[in-house]
């Protein structure tokens, strides 16, 4: 997959696609369902299947901290896609001055002029432009004037329910993380940074990597059974706390790893994080020897929950 970052880095090469425009945030299932629709038009036109994103997402432009935490950051959408057989993101850095950008003038001179856009895919609720101007129809007329299909997602259902990344969201927040990976598709993972911490893990006898999650608002809270890994890595076993940790006094969220298996050094790695289960809430404990035995209960409930052997 070819990554455009920003509208300067599209060149004349790059005219001539079938594209869908989103957030794609999670690239859940409904979104699965739109792309393998667009990648075979693609194959069919014989032009690159091609996704526009935004980085940050708009809302997260607009409402900055209020904004719903993301269920996938750039790195991990441009795995996913590239898995579902798109050719090409176009990932544009959402700011305030592409956010001016008149309706007439996206359409015109980013589809039309730099783009070549041959079909076009996108939710009938789908707005854009300076101050959200732009709608379906306006692109429905643009696509009959330039000869170009303009077509609307349809909402993707599993059983009654509308596959959507705010309903991925609140089962994520209820520790739901079974139906949340059904409605994905593949398992919900957090990625960062190995860091340094404060070193009371291993005077625990936990030793805990800090994944530093840096602006990534996590959507979920709590004590997790985990599988991590990281580039070709194996898959390691253990047990996360991701929150606040009120009994050191924590003052960022912070998402921590014990593994079961493994006493290598991990400080300066970028690992993946599956949450497998759920186990509990986190809570203030009045001693570290309380802690330590509660981290105890979690590990073996986590192993019991990811197959381990006891022990
Ligand atoms: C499985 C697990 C569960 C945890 N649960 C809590 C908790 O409920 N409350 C809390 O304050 N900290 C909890 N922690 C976080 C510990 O406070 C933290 O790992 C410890 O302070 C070590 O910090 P360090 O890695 O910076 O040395 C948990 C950690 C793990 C690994
Ligand atoms: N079983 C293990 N699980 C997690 N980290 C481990 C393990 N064994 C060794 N480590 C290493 O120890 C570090 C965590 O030790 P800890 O005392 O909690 O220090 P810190 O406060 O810096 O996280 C990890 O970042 C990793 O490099």
């Amino acid at each position: 997959m070819e990554l455009i970052r920003g509208i300067h880095n599209i060149l004349p090469a790059h005219h001539g696609c079938v594209l869908t425009i989103g957030n794609f945030d999670g690239v859940h299932r409904g979104h699965a369902e739109v792309i393998s629709k667009l990648v075979q038009k693609a194959r069919q036109l014989k032009v690159p299947a091609t996704l526009m994103t935004f980085e940050p997402q708009p809302q997260e432009m607009f409402r900055g901290e209020n904004a719903p935490a993301r269920l996938s950051i750039l790195r991990d959408k441009i795995f996913l896609l590239e898995e579902l057989g798109i050719d090409r993101l176009v990932c544009i850095n959402f700011n305030a001055k592409f956010a001016s950008l008149p309706a007439e003038d996206f359409i015109d001179k980013l589809l039309v002029e730099s783009l070549g856009v041959k079909y076009l895919v996108v939710g009938d609720d789908f707005c854009f432009g300076k101050q959200r101007k732009g709608n379906f129809n306006m692109l429905k007329s643009a696509g009959e004037q330039h000869s170009f299909a303009v077509v609307s997602t349809q909402s993707f259902l599993l059983g009654d329910k509308r596959v959507s990344s705010t309903e991925i969201r609140d089962l994520l927040a209820k520790g739901k993380m079974e139906q949340a990976r059904r409605l994905l598709g593949h398992p919900f993972t957090l990625c960062g940074k190995v860091a340094h911490g404060e070193k009371i893990g291993r005077t625990l006898g936990f030793p805990t990597a800090n994944i530093a999650l840096k602006r990534q608002v996590s959507p979920v809270r709590g004590v997790f059974a985990v599988k991590l890994y990281w580039d070709n890595s194996d898959t390691y076993e253990g047990v996360a706390n991701i929150g606040f940790r009120p009994t050191v006094n924590g003052q960022v969220c912070q998402l921590e790893v014990h593994l079961f298996d493994f006493d290598g050094d991990l400080y300066g790695r970028t690992v993946e994080v599956e949450l497998v289960a759920k186990i509990r809430d986190e809570q203030p404990f009045q001693s570290l020897e309380a802690l330590k035995r509660q981290i105890n209960n979690d590990a073996d409930k986590a192993k019991a929950l990811l197959g381990c052997d006891a022990g």
